[in-house]
């Protein structure tokens, strides 16, 4: 476990501290991009009111619901979708760097594509937080073009806590990707970082 990591049993013992549940919804998909790159899995993140990519979900309260039950509730708020999360869907717990005596809680749920493009449909016509809390919902891409285009570029993008940890932990323990060309589209990141210019005007 890194260094901030627990249990769930230590993280809710912890009274004292907020808690907040996020979650990577994905499912597998035979679309192809251009006829020709397979997409492979659509993953979901958003656009946050602060301009930074994270995961949907929120704040919940240990004392008056279940990590799980307080997740659901967030996400009919930014998804307007019912998505039953339980405890099979939950990852790992966290504590955040800043703000203090904040506990990251993360979960991943596979659905069907169809239920993935129904959430995304929600999103516009019945979320609550639609254009509020949540700008906009938005898919990862999962292959390498020539040119850093794709999960390079997305990953050069800003995001809030470690939300981009989780990401790839997730790639990776759900083997969405290769651990190569995981590891290569991060590299590639990591340079495109210094060198991206937009046109001045
Ligand atoms: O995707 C995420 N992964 C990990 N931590 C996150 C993510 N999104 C937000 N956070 C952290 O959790 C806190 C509460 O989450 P959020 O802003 O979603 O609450 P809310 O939806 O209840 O307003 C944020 O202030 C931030 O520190
Ligand atoms: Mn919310
Ligand atoms: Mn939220
Ligand atoms: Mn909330």
């Amino acid at each position: 476990m890194a260094a901030r990591d627990m249990t769930r049993e230590a993280a809710l013992s912890r009274l004292d501290h907020k808690h907040a549940c996020h979650i990577l919804l994905y499912a597998d998909s035979q679309a192809k991009l251009f006829g020709k790159i397979p997409v492979k899995h659509i993953v979901l993140m958003q656009m946050r009111f602060d301009g930074l990519l994270g995961f949907p979900g929120g704040l919940v309260k240990p004392s008056e619901e279940s990590l799980e039950a307080g997740l659901s509730r967030e996400l009919q708020e930014e998804l307007g979708a019912s998505v039953p999360v339980t405890m099979d869907d939950y990852v790992s717990s966290h504590l955040a760097q800043s703000p203090p005596r904040l506990i990251l809680h993360f979960y991943s749920k596979k659905i069907k594509e169809a239920e993935l493009l129904e959430i995304e449909r929600a999103a516009v016509l019945n979320a609550v937080d639609h254009g509020l809390e949540v700008l906009g919902l938005t898919r990862v891409p999962l292959y390498t073009l020539r040119n850093g285009g794709g999960l390079p570029w997305f990953l050069s993008h800003s995001f809030i806590s470690n939300s981009r940890a989780q990401l790839l932990e997730a790639l990776r323990r759900l083997d969405l990707m290769s651990p190569q060309a995981l590891e290569e589209a991060v590299k590639k990141a990591e340079e495109m970082r210094h060198t991206v210019k937009s046109d001045p005007h």
